[in-house]
């Protein structure tokens, strides 16, 4: 038998109230990387909100919508977003600032986390470098309480410091043993920091891409022109309107990316249209059009914004 440890690979979120420092450990352990690929299916239909690569596991973080205390029926309906979630992903971390005593906004949050029994709960003393030992200690013992009161069996207690490094580490290793045995849903591609708009770009290209390589290599260059959640759309069913252009070198190789009666071209809205929407966590309304980058190729500037 092999000694290996099987890989692990699977999802995790961090719940937490307002400035509990969910991004900025979420930041800490991905290292500022965001990992885009699109030549896997994504399996999650939330918001990746970045992937923690290690020798033995991969956990990709995902984002849930912010939880209330439900004042009308809408309220109540995207609390049930927000538990639907945490069932299904493998582990959840909840963060616990140790620079404020625990308040009703923790305790309201813990409480509702309680009622997703399933999911194993790893309890985060986040801000670990604001606070003395004493004050930690004290803090630990009150997340210690508060699980009791409301029923939950920590999985584990873990002081943290984002901003630090302190125990980033033992944080993944500690979700990563939650996650169940797989391969990684994500492979280690292109790792980047970039805002939205390059990451869909990125998306669309790789869409494009997709069973053209061979013959359009480096042809192919995609401008994210404009990108707007739509007004006056009802809260719950947000859309988000993404106008893309996709750029070819020269006019012959349109044939080839339109398709048959855009064909082809509507396959890679399609599958563009699906990767953005699991990267953003909204569906999508994706406007896709084919342009010439000739103006582009005497200018310099246009030339390396559009990656050629
Ligand atoms: N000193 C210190 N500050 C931290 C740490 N983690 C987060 N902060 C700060 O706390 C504030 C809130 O952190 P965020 O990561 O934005 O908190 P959040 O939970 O994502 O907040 P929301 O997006 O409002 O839900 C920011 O000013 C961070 O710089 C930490 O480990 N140490």
């Amino acid at each position: 038998m092999s000694s290996t440890p099987e890989f692990r690979s699977g999802f995790a979120c961090f719940v937490g109230r307002p400035n509990a420092g969910k991004s900025t450990l979420t930041n800490a352990l991905v290292g500022r990387k965001i990992v885009i690929t699109s030549s896997k299916p994504q399996t999650t239909r939330h918001a990746v909100r970045g992937i923690v690569h290690k020798d033995d596991a991969q956990l990709i973080l995902v984002d849930t919508p912010g939880l209330h205390k439900p004042r009308t029926l809408l309220g109540e309906r995207l609390n049930d977003i927000v538990k639907t979630t945490w069932a299904e992903v493998d582990v959840i971390g909840i963060c616990l600032p140790a620079s404020d005593k625990i308040g009703p906004g923790d305790r309201f949050l813990v409480s509702e986390a309680a009622k997703v029994a399933r999911t194993p709960k790893v309890a985060l003393a986040t801000k670990a470098d604001l606070v003395s030992p004493e004050r930690m200690a004290e803090h630990l013992l009150e997340i210690g309480r508060l699980g009791e009161a409301v029923g939950i069996e920590w999985a584990s207690v873990i002081p943290v410091s984002a901003t630090s490094g302190f125990q980033v580490d033992l944080v993944s290793d500690e979700l990563a043993k939650f996650l169940p045995v797989g391969m990684p849903l994500y492979p280690d591609g292109e790792i980047t920091d970039e805002p939205e708009e390059t990451l869909v770009a990125e998306l669309i290209r790789e869409a494009a891409l997709e069973g053209v390589r061979d013959e359009l290599p480096h042809s192919i260059a995609v401008l994210v022109e404009e990108m707007n959640l739509r007004e006056g759309r009802p809260e719950d069913k947000p859309l988000l309107d993404v106008y893309a252009s996709l750029y070819l070198e020269r006019d012959s190789q349109k044939g080839i990316i339109i398709g048959h009666k855009g064909s082809r071209l509507a396959d890679v809205g399609a599958r563009a249209r699906t990767q953005i929407e699991a990267l953003l966590g909204t569906p999508v309304y994706l406007d896709l059009h084919v342009k010439i980058a000739k103006n582009w190729q005497t200018d310099a500037k246009g030339l390396r914004k559009l990656g050629f």
